[in-house]
């Protein structure tokens, strides 16, 4: 059984991206951001702006929302992403193509500074530096004091300059916290 707050053990910051671009994009992200809260040990403390952006890999499909949430859990990483494989089904997620449409994606950036490469699970997430998708909402919520701050703030600069991937601000989240974002 997964261990719950009640027991005191130390938590730990991940980061997780969502991305969306079938059915109600932004109410998708809303209800997995919702329903990772939900979960008991996992809250959510930090929401990005969320972003409009060109589809990236295979690009006949239609435009992306993307956003990135920063938690505090007492999971370990594959516990972690387990939680995300299972909200992924739970939202209607079917895998055709590879970097083909979905309802809801949710992709396990960073774990505290956790380095690992398994066959489930590499953190930090391998395709995080190249997509301005990832970095610029990234950028948004990773703290100042994580020892990959600058050089996510400087790969986040360095793909808006180079304006390869189409992305807009869509809205911004005036929520910079689960409880705010769901007026609790
Ligand atoms: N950091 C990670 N976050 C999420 N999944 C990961 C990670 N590292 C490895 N994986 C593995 O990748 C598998 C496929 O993930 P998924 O189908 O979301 O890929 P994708 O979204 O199509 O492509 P990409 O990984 O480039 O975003 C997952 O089942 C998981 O086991
Ligand atoms: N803009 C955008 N493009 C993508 C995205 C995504 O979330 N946003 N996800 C992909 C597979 O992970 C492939 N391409």
């Amino acid at each position: 059984m997964a261990e719950s707050y009640e027991h005191n053990q130390p938590e730990t910051e991940a980061y997780i991206a969502l991305g969306s671009n079938m059915g109600d994009r932004e109410e998708l992200l809303q209800e997995a951001i919702r329903l990772l809260d939900d979960h008991p040990d996992i809250r959510v403390t930090r929401v990005s702006g969320i972003y409009e952006t060109d589809p990236v890999g295979y690009t006949d499909q239609p435009s992306f929302l993307n956003m990135v949430i920063a938690v505090q859990t007492l999971l370990t990483p594959v516990q972690l992403l387990h939680v995300q494989l299972g909200l992924e089904k739970r939202l209607g997620r079917i895998r055709h193509e590879r970097w083909g449409p979905r309802t809801i994606d949710l992709d396990l950036l960073l774990y505290d500074n956790v380095r690992m490469d398994h066959e489930e699970l590499t953190l930090p997430h391998p395709r995080m530096m190249e997509r301005a998708f990832v970095l610029v909402p990234l950028h948004d919520v990773l703290a100042e004091t994580h020892p990959l701050h600058r050089e996510v703030q400087e790969a986040a600069h360095a793909s808006l300059q180079g304006r390869k991937e189409g992305i807009t601000l869509w809205k911004t989240t005036n929520w910079r916290s689960a409880s705010e974002l769901f007026g609790s």
